[in-house]
Order: structure tokens, then sequence, then C-alpha cells
């Protein structure tokens, strides 16, 4: 991966340069940005900036409102990289540059354009400090409509700030532009002009948007005022339609009005045949067709890591982040980076939502609830301590952990080394004078983390637990109940039974109640928005709560967008807009989902970008088929997965629906039971059901993408660093539960699909999100510019 800049020439020498990992560039070293005018944080407003990767460039967080009169540009992680504060009693406005934090010295000037002569001028940068490599900038254009040129004193064009267009020249926005810069520019300092840029307020964008609805006067009026816009404004005038529009431009060589079938595998990905491999193993026709009868329309894709807003390349994926891109064809930072960012930064322990729940130190507990392993795909248990430390840093001074056991996103039995890493942290804190303590627990599957309200007496179990402090196994500590409850042969992490931790008299030490403060601590929606409506409802009938205290709770993140659930969060979690559903329902699409319970959110509300409802009503249907509940998927392997089929078979062939979307659960929820037997039987179902899927398809003239949202079921192994099988202590293979790095297939193909249609070889690299611009496609449509290019491109025959 190319670096951004990699600051090595002279001109640059007293600027920062961006880590290398910060930074993925175009060939020839020209940094493509791209700058949202908005916070991470939601207490604040600023920029967040990322690159042609998605990767999180640049930050700024700008507290309160208004404009302010010093703004920090920070890299990823919080480290500020330049400080830009505004020279006070200067004639005209002036903003001085400085290296990282500092206050004296500064690098540049950026002075506002005054001659009311020159159309063009914004700026100057001047360079304050002398030396060989010195140079000054000149910015000309218009801030406001997104399109300026900073030039060097050879008049090279060295940086460009640009509007992000739509299709046919509809822009969707001002606080989402691009700024391109050459190498022969530092991309800090850059971003440093943009930010100042931002900040005079006569060249930002909403006075200036205001002129397009005003008389000519009013215009003339303005000319004055604004100085170095002047050329702008006449612009301006003919662009009446600079607003955003749903509308999206007709393909202009694919037909609308074909039915399209969306089929997600869930859990299916793509890896070497062996007898760990399910999906090898098992009898798959279907899928086997489709990939070995048209090379030219099946392909892999990358669902993990970064391809899906991930931390790092070894982060797996899953359903949340899988769906989230394929629905909203965009990479966003997911909850774990957000959460590592907040963390890093220790704006965590700043906004609002900390605020509120700090309210209750001096007096009441500090309760955290949630999954308590390195999975990664709902919470992290280095996120746990860090939030541990700012909490007993800011004031916590009795905190209780309520623990969910994994072994579903790690291997089975981990959660013995992570019951005692915690309690070690957890005694560390008792040292320092803080009463800190895990309460309760219990397998995650079996406690608390239920979804899609499919039981109830799952979240029942854990409020008993951690607001009543009632359990059926009580012990003296949390390593001895885990250990215990896991010597019963069938035990396993993901369904221990709940437990709570007893002082010598045998009562509870952990229950909550009045007064407390209560955060969970998993980023990840699905299986936190039950517990947070039992916690956060006064209105609430699933199960009788008997003891309802007066809290004050804060969710890591807000779990619903659409219901505002929680209310109050930790961390601003992505915000997942303009989704592909959204758009084609704007563009007459009518659309089917369905999905079993367990999978039925993955469908709508991680596709919808964590919004549950629909769009609209009149042109949308989602059917929810019900899951067994109470038991492990092993023992009923083939799930719903028929069911399914035949009501997206049904939805097809009456012909009301463009769009007929489903997921297809087996080899994800089987292959989580570890059980190789009854994840190959559920393949084979899964397989089955694709088939009747696309035979109605075939009846109907239409067209099928067929997808996976993550790996699973196709390794069902840990394996050492040549591939090989691990074995355990005693000598057995260890079986992996867990999502995989692998990537997966998609297949397009039926009558509808125009015989030109191919997969591009120029998107190597492609991931879940690209296939929204795919599937916009098919249904007839160009994506928006801003989405990750098509996979499919049109050749003549
Ligand atoms: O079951 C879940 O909650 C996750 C694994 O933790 O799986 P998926 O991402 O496939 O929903």
């Amino acid at each position: 991966m190319t670096r951004v800049h990699p600051n090595t020439a002279a001109p640059f020498a007293d600027l920062p340069s961006l880590p290398a990992c910060c930074g993925a560039t175009r060939e020839g070293g020209v940094a493509v940005l791209t700058v949202w005018r908005k916070s991470l944080l939601f207490s604040c407003h600023g920029f967040t900036v990322f690159d042609a990767e998605g990767n999180l460039v640049f930050r700024v967080d700008i507290y309160g409102s208004g404009s302010a009169g010093e703004l920090v540009l920070m890299d990823a992680a919080g480290k500020p990289l330049l400080t830009a504060r505004r020279k006070k009693l200067s004639l005209g406005e002036t903003w001085l540059i400085y290296n990282g934090e500092d206050a004296d010295n500064p690098l540049y000037s950026v002075k506002r354009h005054v001659s009311l002569l020159h159309c063009k001028g914004l700026a100057h940068v001047t360079p304050l400090r002398g030396g060989s490599g010195s140079a000054g900038y000149a910015v000309e254009g218009s801030y406001s409509r997104r399109s300026c040129t900073v030039y060097d004193e050879r008049r090279r064009a060295v940086a460009e700030i640009q509007r992000k267009q739509a299709v046919g020249g509809v822009a969707f926005g001002d606080d989402v532009f691009r700024l391109v810069v050459q190498s022969d520019l530092n991309t800090c300092l850059a971003m440093a002009i943009v930010i100042v840029l931002d900040q005079m307020p006569e060249l930002a964008s909403l006075p200036l948007r205001m002129t397009l609805s005003i008389t000519d006067l009013a215009r003339v009026l303005l000319l004055s005022i604004l100085g170095g816009e002047i050329c702008e404004i006449e612009a301006l005038g003919d662009m009446g339609s600079s607003d955003f529009s749903w509308k999206l431009a007709d393909h202009p060589k694919l037909p609308k009005g074909k039915t399209v079938a969306v089929v997600v595998l869930d859990g299916w990905g793509e890896a070497d045949p062996d007898q760990y491999n399910c999906i090898h193993v098992a009898q798959t026709p279907t899928m086997d067709s489709l990939k070995k009868g048209a090379p030219e329309r099946w392909r892999l894709v990358r669902a993990h890591g970064k391809a899906v807003g991930l931390p790092t390349e070894d982060d797996m994926g899953n359903s949340e982040v899988g769906h989230n891109a394929l629905g909203a064809g965009r990479i966003f930072a997911q909850g774990a980076k957000l959460v590592d960012l907040a963390l890093a930064s220790g704006k965590i322990f700043e906004g609002e939502g900390f605020k509120y729940i700090k309210e209750c130190f001096d007096k009441g507990t500090l309760h955290l609830i949630g999954l308590l392993s390195d999975g990664g795909v709902h919470s992290r248990l280095d996120q746990l301590q860090l939030l541990l430390k700012g909490c007993s840093e800011n004031g916590a001074k009795r905190i209780r952990v309520h623990i969910l056991t994994d072994g579903r996103d790690v291997l089975d039995g981990s959660s013995v080394g992570f019951v005692e890493t915690l309690e070690n942290d957890l005694a560390k804190l008792r040292e320092k004078g803080i009463d800190a303590q895990i309460a309760s627990g219990g397998g995650r599957m079996y406690v608390t983390m239920d979804r899609y309200e499919n039981d109830w007496g799952v979240v029942k179990r854990g409020w008993d637990a951690q607001v009543l402090g009632e359990a059926p196994h009580k012990f003296r500590s949390a390593v001895e109940a885990v250990k215990k409850l896991r010597e019963d042969p069938k035990a396993n992490d993901q369904y221990l039974p709940p437990f709570v931790i007893v002082d010598e008299s045998g009562k509870a030490v952990g229950q909550i109640v009045d007064g407390d403060a209560v955060v969970t601590f998993n980023f990840r929606a699905d299986r936190m928005v039950m517990i947070a409506k039992a916690l956060e409802y006064a209105d609430f009938d699933k199960f009788d709560r008997v003891r309802v205290p007066k809290i004050r709770y804060a969710g890591m993140l807000q779990y619903d967008g659409e219901l505002k659930l929680p209310n109050r969060y930790l961390v601003s979690p992505p915000e997942i807009d303009r989704t592909s559903g959204e758009y084609l329902v704007h563009n007459g699409i009518r659309t089917f989902a369905c999905s079993e319970t367990v999978k039925f959110g993955h469908v709508t509300f991680f596709w919808n970008g964590n919004r549950s409802g629909y769009f609209n009503p009149s042109m949308e249907e989602y059917v929810e088929i019900p899951s067994d509940s109470g038991i492990t998927f092993n023992v009923q392997p083939k799930m719903k997965a028929l069911e399914i089929a035949e009501k997206a078979r049904d939805a097809i062939l009456s012909r009301k629906f463009h769009q007929v979307r489903v997921n297809l659960p087996n080899g994800d929820m089987v292959g989580h039971t570890g059980d190789i037997e009854a994840t190959v039987v559920g393949c084979k179902a899964a397989d089955e059901a694709v088939k009747i899927i696309l035979d109605a398809i075939e009846q109907v003239g239409g067209i099928y993408v067929v997808t996976a949202d993550h790996g699973n079921a196709e390794d069902m192994v840990k394996r050492n660093k040549t591939g090989q099988p691990l074995l355990d202590k005693a000598g057995k293979i260890q079986i992996l539960t867990s999502h995989t790095l692998q990537p997966v297939p998609i297949a397009i193909g039926g009558p509808g699909l125009a015989s030109g249609v191919r997969f591009r070889k120029d998107v190597p690299d492609g991931g879940l999100a690209n296939v929204a611009a795919t599937v916009m496609n098919l249904h007839g449509f160009e994506a928006p510019t801003d989405y990750e290019p098509t996979l499919v491109e049109v050749v003549d025959n």
C-alpha cells in the first residue's frame, strides 16, 4: 500500500507526515481524500477525513457550536498534527498554522484574500519559518461551491477541493467533498487549509447557499460583502438544483423492470477443500454449478477487515458489517473502529454519554454488561480494559462487571482465560481503592444476548442475575464459576447457565439498584437491542422485570438509530445513510425481504444501515419466519431454509416485486455450534434453497445475485501457520466455531441478465461494499458516484 504522502521532500521538513497505515493513495502519489464535514463525536462538529480505501486519515473535533478560534488537526488515533489559530487583532482574517499543538513559532499563515477586484483569490498561504524548502501557496476558486485550487509559486495546481458529483451532475450536498492533493503539497497542510477556509465565514457554505433564492439586488449587496467570491455568485445562480436528490440515473445499457433475487448465504466463505470445509463436503450442486458454469459471472469478494470497515486485516467479517456493506455500498468505519478511536483519543470520556453516567459515580455503582472476549465481533476485552481504566480515573468508586462468556467468536473454553485476565485487572483496581468485582455471568447464547426478539427468556435470565442478583448458580468468584460450570460434559462457553457472585453471607455482590449507572459495552447492535429495551423502556411487557431500578444507562453505541435506543451512548455509531435500499425505493423498486428470526434483521435492519422499519411500507414487504427457539441449531441444521426459499419463490412468481432479498442462515448458525456433521447438513439445505429461488427466477425471466456476508462453514478447525489443523493439549482437533477471514463468492446470472454482462477485471480487490452498485446496475440504474464501484461491465457481443 502506498502512503498518502511520505514527506521525504525538503519542503515539508517542518510539517508532520502521516503514518503509513493511514493513507492509501492512487498510483502516482496523488492523495484522494473524502472530507466529511462532521465530527465522529456526537457532541461536536468538525471533520472526518477518509482516504481512498476508507481508512480514517484525519479528524477535527470542535466542541460547542459556532466558529472556533482554534482547531486541531489530528490523525486517526487522535494525535495532534497541526493546530490552526485565528490571529487576534489582525486586519482581515488571518490564521496561523502550528506544528502539533505548539503555542509559538508558527509554520504558516493563511490570510483571506481581501481584494474585491480579483474574482478568484480566496487566500494566501505564506511560510513563516523561511528556509530553502519553504513555499507559499495561493488558493483560488470557491470554497462554498467546493471548487477551488491551491497553486504553488510556480502556478502549479498542487491541490483541489472538488464536489462529489452524483450521476447526472446533481450534487449531493456540501458536507461531503473531495480533497485531491498532489505529491508536491504536504497532505496535512492541505487539510489544514481546508479547515481554515471553512472557518472563514464569508467563504463557508451556508450564507452562499442562501443566495440561490435571493433577488438580483440582494446579490449585488452580497457581492460587495463577499469580495473574493464575486465570480461565483452568477454561477451559483444557475445551480438551483444543487440540493441532494434521490433520483438515480438510468444505466446506459441495462434495462429496468427485471426481477432481481439477492441471496445472501450467511457464513459461506471460499476455502481450500478438505474434510473440515463443510461446504466442500456437503452436496451443493447449485452453488457448484454457479462456480463452474460461468467463470465470467462468478468471483470472490472480500468480506473481512478493512473492506468492511473493521480496524485491521486480522478482523474476521461478521453479519453486521457484512450486511451494512452489502446494503450501503460504501465502507463505513464500524463500531469496533469508532470505539478504538474514541478510547485512544480519550474523547469517549468527554462526551455527553459519559458525563451522563458519571453523575452516578459519587454515590452509585457503575455496572458494565457485555461479552467478555477478544472476538471483536460484538465487543473486545481491550476496550473493556480501557473503559475500566477511564471510568476509574474519572471517579468511579464501585464497579461491577456482568460478563457474558463467548466461545462463538473465539475458541470454546477460552472463557476461563478471559475471566482470569479480567479478575487480575479488577484486583489492580482494588489495590487503588476502587471496589471492583465481577458480579454475574452466563453464556452469551443463553443469557442476555438474544436478538430480533427470538427468545425473551434469554434476556430475562440476564435481568434476573444482573439486576435482581438471582441465578440458579452462586459462586464466590467468577473463575470458580466458569471452571465449575464447564465441568458438565455438555457445557460450553456459549451456553453457560447464569450465575451470580455472592459474598460470605450469600448475598449477591452486584445487584443493580436505584442511583446506579449501567453501560452495555458491546459495540454491535443486534444482540444489545433487547437488553437496551429492558433497561430503558418504562412501558415494557416482554417479561416481568419485578423491580425496575432508577438508573442512568448508556450503550457503548446507540444500537438502533430509528428507535434512538438507547437514548444515551458513549460513542456515536457509524451514520450509515443513503443505503441502496432507500435509493431503490425512491426509484420505484418494490422490495421483498425475508429470513428467519435469527437473521431477519440482517436483510432489513443491517441492510438498511442499522435502521428498523420500512422506508416506504407501500413499496416494501419484510417477512420474518419464526426461528426455532430454545435449541442449538445443530439439532435442526436445516433450519428454515426451505421456508425462506418458498416465501422468496412465491414473492418472485407473484411478480409484485423488483427485488427479492433473502438471508439463508445455515452455514453460519450451524457452523457456530462447531458440529461438523450438522453443518454439512445445513450447507446442503442452504444449497437446495438457492435452487428453489433460482428456478423461480428462471420462470419469470429474472436475474440472480448469490453471495455471502462472511466466512464460517468453509473452515471448522483452528489451523497453524502452515494451514494444518491445530491440536489441543489432549491431542484433539481444535474446533473453530467462529467466522473466518476468507473471501466469499458472488455469482450473477438468470435469463434476464443481458448477454454482455460480466464481472470486471479491474476491481480485483472488490469487497462486499461493491455489491450495492452492482445490484443497482442490474435494476437498470447507475449507482451514486460515491458508492464503491460496480463489479459488472457490459461488453458488446
Ligand atoms: O451470532 C452472532 O452474533 C455473530 C457471531 O458473534 O454471528 P453473525 O455475525 O453471523 O450474526
